[in-house]
């Protein structure tokens, strides 16, 4: 059989991929269909961890917040993200895959903090690290935290799982028009303004020299692909 392409990985769930077709929530049968993806590729012994997002719950940015203060509406989003990786951690244990979740907001009854050590130790043992209240700051991104950990954790790649199937030449939801890119430098997303991750994640990815992949969370494969380097989705390279 052949070997995994990378060792350790940083995985991006999007928050919003979660809630399937309904209209916001976690979607039971589609965090299902994700965590026996990921049981797949941690059985193989990749070491994962996981980023995930909160807008299936709350955005800051969303009209709901509308008139609140941005940083309130942004910790609500933070711990938006709390709710998603307990979730996550539940439903990965019922596919056999052991957890830790480490948060960068202090909830201490609910998960443990975010400790860089503790959090290398899991992944040398093969446990799965669900990293959760993003930075931990508002006016940033789950994205951003998903490069900031894979850059911490010494990831060879950050996995952005997303509702379409790769970076576009323009949003693929608004424009008919827009062709799929296989492979596309830092400099052109950021300068085209591609907005499928936002420009701090994609300049610190950059300034690491942490590649991105990005690739559909709702095709059936794509993530063991990925992971066994065959050809799926977008690299963003340096
Ligand atoms: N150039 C682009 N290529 C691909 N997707 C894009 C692009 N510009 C904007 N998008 C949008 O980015 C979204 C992916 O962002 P993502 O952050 O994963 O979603 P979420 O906000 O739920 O986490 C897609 O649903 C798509 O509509
Ligand atoms: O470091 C962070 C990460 C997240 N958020 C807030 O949490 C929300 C949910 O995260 P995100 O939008 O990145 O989730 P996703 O797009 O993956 O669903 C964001 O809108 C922000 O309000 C934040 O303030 N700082």
């Amino acid at each position: 059989m052949s070997e995994p392409k990378f060792k350790r990985v940083l995985l991006k769930l999007s928050g919003e991929a979660l809630m399937g077709d309904d209209q916001f929530g976690i979607n039971r049968s589609t965090i299902i269909r994700m965590t026996e993806e990921i049981a797949e590729i941690a059985k193989i012994g990749v070491e994962l961890a996981i980023v995930i997002g909160g807008g299936n719950i709350f955005r800051g940015v969303a009209p709901g917040a509308q008139g609140m203060d941005r940083a309130t509406a942004d910790y609500m989003g933070m711990m938006a993200t709390v709710m998603n990786s307990l979730a996550l951690q539940d439903a990965l244990k019922h596919h056999g895959v052991e957890s830790r979740v480490q948060s960068a907001l202090n909830l201490d009854q609910v998960v443990e903090p975010y400790i860089r050590l503790k959090s290398l130790h899991y992944l040398d043992e093969k446990r799965t690290v669900i990293f959760a209240g993003g930075t931990g700051n508002p006016f940033f991104t789950t994205d951003t935290a998903a490069a900031l950990r894979g850059a911490e954790i010494g990831a060879e790649v950050v996995l952005k799982a997303t509702k379409v199937d790769g970076i576009y030449s323009s949003d693929p939801n608004k424009d008919p028009n827009a062709t799929l890119y296989h492979k596309i430098s830092f400099d052109e997303c950021i300068s085209r303004r591609l907005e499928v991750m936002d420009a701090t994640a994609f300049a610190l990815c950059r300034d690491q020299k942490l590649p991105i992949q990005v690739f559909s969370i709702n095709k059936p494969g794509a993530l063991k692909r990925v992971i066994m380097g065959e050809q799926e989705g977008t690299l963003v390279h340096i």
